[in-house]
């Protein structure tokens, strides 16, 4: 039932995978709109929604996009700019405002007055980035869908033993599993994420039971998923399924210009997802099949118990035809055990309905 897990790096001191709670990530993407401030406030409303992490995208735009991509004209009602370069540079936060962002993410537990910070990383959306990462000291380096056939950046990512994180939407299950033994040869670090880049994505090109196939195929790195389906009950479902990481991107208004946040969770429902993972998180409990100390008054009140079908003499031997289960007071024999009572012989009298007890009961014969 374990599993494997993952030392994160950063002086968290926090495992994931195993028997660890999933790792809930708020994936604030670009949904900050190019804007420090709102970035805070992201931040703080993350941890005061219970998420254990942040995440952002880090790009250097020349070392992601080729000129031409850059150059692209990108009009329509999720544009910052005429072109796809000038769209991408809006919304690209500087290295200075990841480290001020990084500082103030370490201090977003005393402000939510919680004993515990947030975690921060950014996806590492090209090789320069992902060493700024590595500069940052990052708790991980995640790798978003677009890198996860990126075997070069993922091989120099790995090499540095930090915990690496690969999201495999619009992949195939043979190029993920490249992914899996190429960072296995550098660093047993690995998480990977069921993902489908689609946003939102329609419920059908979900595909949860991916993880299931994940579990069995990558066994040595933790499975998780990176969700871009609206509302919540499909990313609790995957930690049903085992997910020990997730992430959703946040928002703090649905309506806002940028391509995720339609598919994006407003505050109230980041907070839904929290709470709701971790009452499942409870309620999935251990495969022991155990009667629990909270079914006591129920039973009191609704177990059968075996007594009297009708009135029955002091002496006479008890047939089955005698007994019959019933909600009853006091609590006597048990129904599964009664063919155990045909053959025992009465001590005492007993009225229709009376419950059949121990005291009731002749004792049994020695047997030879
Ligand atoms: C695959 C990938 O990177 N996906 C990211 C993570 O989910 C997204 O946040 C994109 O950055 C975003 O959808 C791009 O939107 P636009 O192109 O409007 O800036
Ligand atoms: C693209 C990203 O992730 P995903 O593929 O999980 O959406 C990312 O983290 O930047």
């Amino acid at each position: 039932m374990s599993g494997p897990t993952i030392q994160l790096a950063g002086g968290s001191g926090r495992r994931i995978g195993g028997q660890h709670p999933c790792l809930i990530v708020a994936e604030i993407g670009q949904n900050h709109q190019g804007d420090v401030d709102i970035a805070k406030r992201m931040i703080d409303m993350a941890k005061r929604c219970g998420a254990d992490c942040v995440k952002l995208q880090k790009s250097s735009l020349p070392d992601k996009f080729a000129g031409s991509a850059l150059r692209r004209p990108y009009e329509g009602p999720h544009s910052w700019g005429a072109t796809y370069g000038e769209h991408k540079a809006h919304l690209e936060l500087s290295r200075s405002a990841y480290r001020e962002l990084q500082e103030y993410a370490k201090q977003a537990g005393t402000r939510a007055a919680s004993l515990v910070d947030i975690l921060f990383t950014a996806s590492a959306m090209d090789p320069v980035s992902a060493e700024f990462l590595e500069e940052l000291d990052v708790p991980f380096v995640k790798v978003g869908s677009g890198d996860a056939d990126n075997l070069p950046m993922i091989s120099e990512i790995a090499g540095r033993g930090r915990p690496v994180v690969v999201s495999t939407g619009m992949q195939s299950l043979e190029t993920v599993r490249r992914v899996y033994e190429l960072v296995l040869r550098h660093t047993s670090q690995l998480a990977l994420l069921q993902c489908t880049s689609a946003y939102p994505t329609p419920g059908e090109h979900v595909h949860l039971r991916v993880l299931q196939q994940y579990q069995q195929a990558f066994p040595r790195a933790v499975i998780g998923y990176s969700g871009h389906e609206q509302g919540t009950a499909i990313t609790v479902a995957a930690v049903a399924l085992g997910a020990k990481i997730v992430e959703r991107h946040v928002t703090l208004d649905h309506s806002w210009r940028g391509s995720d946040h339609a598919c994006s969770l407003e505050p109230a429902q980041l907070a839904a997802l929290v709470s709701d993972i971790r009452r499942l998180e409870l309620a999935l409990g251990t495969p022991a099949k155990a009667v629990q100390p909270s079914e006591h008054a129920c039973w009191l009140k609704l177990g059968k118990t075996v007594v009297a079908r009708r009135e029955l003499a002091a002496g006479c031997r008890l047939t089955a035809a005698d007994l019959a289960v019933k909600v009853a007071e006091p609590k006597g024999w048990q129904p599964e055990r009664l063919n155990q009572l045909v053959g025992r012989r009465l001590r005492t009298a007993l009225q229709a309905d009376d419950s059949v007890t121990d005291d009731v009961l002749e004792p049994e014969p020695e047997r030879e």
